[in-house]
């Protein structure tokens, strides 16, 4: 008799009786359970003779090819350290809970993105006669049912720097201490190796992560410097990852067993199982609908491995779009203004080594300039937050940021709601709010307009607008978001970049095409008044079809604006504006005198904020 088998019978005595007494043929549930121990620990003494398993933990890292885990396990196989492999991914219902902020953690677009990554995961693994087991509930009881009758097990998995993602790995690690096993984490997900940068003999010097500049222009420097990226490390080949034999037990919830108590089938009924929309660990059990495809999206983004690697292709080589990348990068209309290829690289369907070796090779092949490199550029601050987010742990979630400036908020509700709805009558945010309502994504250049206008000139504490990032972004990256936001709001002690947003509309969208794709209501108004309906007069509203007030909102009036302004004990305070971001911004905020309801002054002036409410423990509490 398997140990699995009795273990799970074991453990559903009370769930279960009927299945516990199939096993020992004991009616009592008290002997039922007695028996089940007598057996199970007779089990444990012969369990010298059971595989040597390793476990692929799947994470953000959803690819074979430069994945570190993979290759780690085909080195290991070869080198007869273990006998089989079972790769694994799982939809943790901690990634689905109901955030502080009313948010379901992950949403349905990047939910939908996900199956598809890990459908295509499985069908890549199955081609090299191996296969992915795909399930919902929580990874440290599924792997403990994995290595149920091992002899030695070992999960191997990429290395995490967040709270929430770290407090899964300490669960995992305890769980298989019963069958000695080890949790072995891999760097993998930057450009530059942790060890490269942070590690003894690292580009940070010999303080490693502690010694990381807060800003990126001298981090970015050092590290262009010092490291090398490194090759990237090849897709496992057939045969290489053997599967277990298909009996081997396994003892843990099946997608969709409600009850979440220790099932008992074999492996091979596990891989045979994929979850569907419903089964996923939604709140409550109430799945949202699928999302359907949105016609105005900028691109139809699907999840996987081979799709992003089409992408790569398509930019780079089949329509030579990196070349002119520079010029392009700030658009925010079409798929083709940037690399689109942030979703892939979050879920990790590709690996930012294998963008830069294919950027090189670009290089060399057609041509090398600002363009070709401003991608990498682009790159290096994803690894900046990265780096920033290990440097910094759980303070890049703190209501302070990482310099502990205490702010007060504006806590008027209607606010927060317009901004999140695209409704506050400011047509650039409008547009991007809509556009990211509808789709999941945001261009670069909206993200930084839409978090400088909720932040710096509405007054909302910015982990509002962070969380519900996180919910909808189909991109989300913990430490991209929670680091860009936390820089934005100006709390990481860096240049704070108040956006102009109607300079900035003028700018980047100057006929006002990409505003008229997303609000409708203005589809008609010129490009003279697109970014500034409220200054239309009646007649000319008249004769563009929409009534300001009615059809398309007033701009939030000044006397319900606030700013973000120093509290009690924290010291430091609202600092305005300096500097230019990415493409350039512009100091100060309205410059108009406005009718219908504009804001009058140049500033947002009243801070309706109440007290300031900051408690360390709660911020803690992620996942705690
Ligand atoms: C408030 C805010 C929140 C953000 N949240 C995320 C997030 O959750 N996940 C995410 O990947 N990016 C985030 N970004 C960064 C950036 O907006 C997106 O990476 C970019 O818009 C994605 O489009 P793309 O792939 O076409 O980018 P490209 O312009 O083609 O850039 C290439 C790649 O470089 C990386 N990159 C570019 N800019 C940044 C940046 N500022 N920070 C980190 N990486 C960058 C991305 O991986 C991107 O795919 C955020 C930016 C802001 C201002």
């Amino acid at each position: 008799m398997q140990h699995a088998v009795l273990e799970s019978a074991r453990r559903q005595v009370r769930f279960r009786p009927s299945i516990a007494s199939g096993v020992t043929g004991c009616k009592n549930p008290r002997h039922c359970l007695i028996l089940l121990q007598a057996m199970a620990s007779s089990v444990n003494m012969t369990q010298s003779a059971g595989p040597r398993r390793l476990v692929l933990w799947f994470r953000n890292d959803l690819r074979l090819l430069d994945n570190y885990i993979v290759h780690e396990a085909v080195q290991k196989i070869k080198a007869k350290e273990f006998d089989d492999v079972v790769p694994l991914y799982c939809f943790d219902p901690r990634f689905f809970k109901t955030s502080k902020w009313g948010h379901q953690k992950t949403g349905s677009f990047r939910a939908k993105f996900l199956l598809e990554c890990a459908e295509n995961l499985k069908a890549s693994l199955k081609a090299v006669g191996s296969d992915l087991l795909v399930t919902v509930g929580q990874p440290e009881d599924i792997i403990s049912g994995v290595v149920q009758g091992t002899s030695a097990c070992m999960v191997l998995t990429q290395q995490e720097v967040t709270s929430e993602e770290l407090s899964v790995d300490a669960k995992v690690a305890r769980a298989i201490k019963i069958n000695k096993g080890e949790l072995r984490k891999l760097w993998g997900s930057t450009l530059y190796h942790q060890e490269d940068v942070a590690g003894p003999s690292g580009a940070l010097g010999a303080q490693g992560i502690r010694g990381m500049p807060d800003v990126f222009t001298p981090f970015k420097e050092k590290v262009e410097r010092k490291c090398l990226v490194r090759k990237e490390v090849p897709a496992p080949k057939s045969g290489e990852l053997p599967l277990p034999p298909r009996g081997a037990p396994m003892a843990a919830p099946l997608p969709g067993d409600t009850q979440q108590v220790v099932t008992s089938e074999n492996l091979a009924v596990h891989f045979a199982t994929f979850p569907e929309w419903n089964m996923l660990p939604w709140q409550k059990g109430a799945a949202p609908s699928l999302p359907k495809d949105d016609k105005r999206a900028a691109l139809e983004f699907k999840g996987g491995e081979d799709v992003a690697l089409a992408r790569l292709k398509y930019y780079l080589w089949d329509k030579q779009l990196l070349s002119t990348y520079f010029e392009t990068r700030n658009g925010m209309l079409g798929g083709d203004y940037s690399t689109k290829l942030a979703p892939w690289l979050a879920a990790g369907c590709i690996s930012p080594r294998t963008v830069y070796h294919q950027i090189k090779k670009y290089e060399a092949q057609v041509v090398a300039n600002k363009s070709t490199y401003w991608v990498i550029f682009e790159l290096i601050w994803r690894d900046f937050f990265r780096f920033f987010a290990l440097k910094h742990g759980n303070s890049i979630f703190f209501e302070g940021g990482t310099s502990g400036q205490m702010l007060m908020w504006n806590q008027d509700s209607e606010l927060w709601q317009r901004w999140k709805e695209g409704k506050t009558g400011l047509p650039l945010v409008d547009a991007n709010m809509r556009e990211l309502a509808a789709t999941g994504f945001m261009s670069n250049r909206g993200r930084q307009n839409v978090a400088s206008y909720l932040v710096l000139d509405i007054g909302v504490d910015w982990r509002r607008g962070a969380d519900y990032f996180e919910h909808v972004l189909l991109d989300y990256d913990v430490c991209s978001n929670w680091g860009n936001w936390v820089a934005m709001a100006g709390l990481t002690g860096g240049r704070v970049n108040h956006f102009n947003i109607t300079k900035q509309a003028k700018d980047y969208d100057i006929d006002g095409d990409y505003v008229r794709h997303w609000l409708p209501e203005l589809r008609n108004v010129p490009a003279a008044r697109i970014h500034e309906p409220w200054l239309m007069s009646k007649e000319e509203q008249a004769k563009y079809g929409v009534q300001i007030g009615v059809d398309y909102p007033n701009p939030i009036h000044s006397s319900k604006l606030g700013k973000p302004h120093g509290g009690g004990g924290g010291g430091g305070g609202y600092r305005p504006s300096s500097g230019s971001g990415r493409g350039g911004s512009s100091q100060g905020s309205y410059s108009s005198n406005g009718r219908s309801g504009r804001p009058e002054s140049g500033r947002p002036t009243t801070t309706r904020g109440g007290a300031r409410q900051f408690s360390k423990k709660s911020e803690f509490e992620r996942f705690g």
